[in-house]
């Protein structure tokens, strides 16, 4: 057997002997994984023709289920493992081997029991165990996958028509998407719907809202941990996005909020297709395709040197811009009627209906939360409203008629005068003032609203005197 340590506190050959007797079958691999030794009985067991000598080999290509390498990694035993061999099924036991500096350099690996029938109460057990972690994965498989298709995304305008063309255009492909649009377009609906019609549909689907994840645990959240990384680092830490989507489409929401160092961290994911999860040292194959969503004005962000330029034209190779809806009002009734029933299916209620008047009264509000209000306001209306057909003043009463129209001109706030910074910046503050209330005054929903940072609206609600 090869000398693994520095010292020979003990006779190596005596060793081997002893080795070479024990159990069912022993093996030992050095900290590559190459198999140094293997003795007779494990040789016979593996079905190995005794002209074969497998040392030397990588011990995946003897055995392709083979943890030896986990062992090596991770420093720790697994005292007792059932083994899949061909058809076969051993119990087996794995230790790490350490050298005199007490560094790992290698394991070895003991077959217990050839024949697992003793064990048979507990390799039910197993069964039964291994049958729900494997349904449980089945479902979770299934949660990744892509929720909606085109066929879920509602519309009559010929604007989304010309954006569900470029949606199957751009989904031949696998180069990065750059999703723009205001809050509640519907980027998240189009991410799913690249997915669903990409070669990857079968792969999972896995979104990251950028904006909600807390700065210190981005890192980590995309990129994974290994084991022992750092204290507190659990061994069964969740994979990150980048192993889950693996396969998939990672669809990164609110990418404008992406802090510059994880901006570089992608960019190399993106132009080298690997990563290292944090404190490893391996590097893994990242096999994902990203779809990237923002509501920020980028080319803005890159001028002011607070979003990478390298990463903003990596993104911006397919980019597909989702209209607001006050230039799609076409889409406003269909849609309506959509989350009606919606609602109906829900809650288990009647379908409730609209009248034209209603109709009309809803094409004449700007949408500035586009479809996400659009929604709420179909739900509230469903909520307040007890009658089979919506009144058009119900709804008058959850939308100002604010509609930007050919013969509406636009209700400015009143300018007394002043020069052009003083006039924009009464037009904001009167922006930020209708948005607190469309919004009851919720932060992270205004700054979204006005398709700004949070930060840029605190400075605001500073700046105007609103906080
Ligand atoms: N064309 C559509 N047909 C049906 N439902 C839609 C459509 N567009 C948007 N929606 C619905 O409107 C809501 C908001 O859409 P989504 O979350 O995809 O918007 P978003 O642009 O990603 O928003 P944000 O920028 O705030 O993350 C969701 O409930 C979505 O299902």
């Amino acid at each position: 057997m090869a000398d693994v340590g520095a010292g020979k506190p003990f006779d190596t050959a005596m060793l081997e002997s002893l080795l070479e007797e024990m159990g069912d079958g022993a093996i030992a691999i050095d900290a590559d994984g190459v198999i140094i030794w293997i003795n007779k009985n494990y040789h016979k067991l593996l079905g190995i023709s005794p002209d074969v000598d497998p040392r030397g080999w990588d011990i995946e290509r003897l055995i392709p289920e083979s943890r030896m390498k986990e062992v090596v990694r991770t420093g720790r035993s697994i005292l007792i493992d059932i083994m899949n061999f061909d058809d076969q099924q051993f119990v087996v036991s794995r230790f790490p081997l350490k050298n005199a500096a007490g560094e790992i350099a290698g394991a070895i690996g003991f077959v217990l029991f050839d024949k697992v029938e003793p064990l048979a109460p507990l390799m039910e057990k197993f069964k039964v165990l291994g049958k729900r972690l494997s349904l449980a994965e089945q479902k979770l498989a299934e949660a990744r996958k892509a929720k909606y298709s085109l066929a879920n995304i509602v519309n009559r305008s010929p604007k989304v028509d010309k954006v569900k063309e470029q949606i199957r255009a751009v989904a031949q492909h696998d180069s990065p998407v750059l999703l723009r649009g205001e809050t509640g377009t519907g980027k998240e609906l189009f991410a799913h719907a690249i997915h669903s019609v990409s070669a990857r549909r079968n792969g999972p689907f896995v979104a990251v809202n950028v904006a909600a994840i807390p700065e210190a645990l981005l890192e980590a959240e995309f990129f994974g941990v290994a084991p022992g990384a750092y204290t507190g680092a659990s061994d069964r830490q969740p994979e990150g996005k980048l192993a889950l989507a693996r396969g998939g489409t990672l669809f990164l929401d609110e990418v404008g909020d992406m802090p510059l160092s994880l901006q570089a961290k992608l960019l190399r994911v993106l132009e080298e297709k690997e990563f290292e999860p944090v404190g490893s040292n391996t590097i893994q194959p990242a096999d994902v395709r990203i779809v990237a969503a923002t509501s920020l004005d980028l080319e803005q962000m890159v001028a002011k040197g607070t979003f990478r330029r390298d990463f903003y034209y990596r993104l911006n190779v397919l980019k597909i811009e989702i209209p607001p809806l006050r230039d799609r009002l076409e889409d406003v009734p269909v849609l309506a009627d959509f989350f009606l029933e919606e609602f109906a299916h829900r809650t288990g209620e009647p379908v409730r209906l609209m009248g034209d008047e209603a109709v009309q009264r809803l094409m004449r509000h700007s949408w500035p939360g586009n479809v996400r209000e659009l929604r709420n306001v179909i739900e509230r209306a469903c909520i307040l409203s007890k009658t089979p057909v919506l009144a058009a003043e119900t709804l008058g009463e959850l939308v100002p008629d604010t509609a930007v129209g050919p013969d509406q001109p636009i209700h400015l706030p009143s300018r007394k005068g002043g020069d052009l910074p003083a006039q924009i910046a009464a037009l904001e503050r009167q922006a930020i003032i209708e948005a607190l209330q469309l919004c009851g005054g919720h932060k992270a929903n205004v700054a979204k609203h006005l398709g700004i940072s949070r930060s840029q609206l605190y400075d605001k609600l500073k700046r105007y005197h609103l906080s």
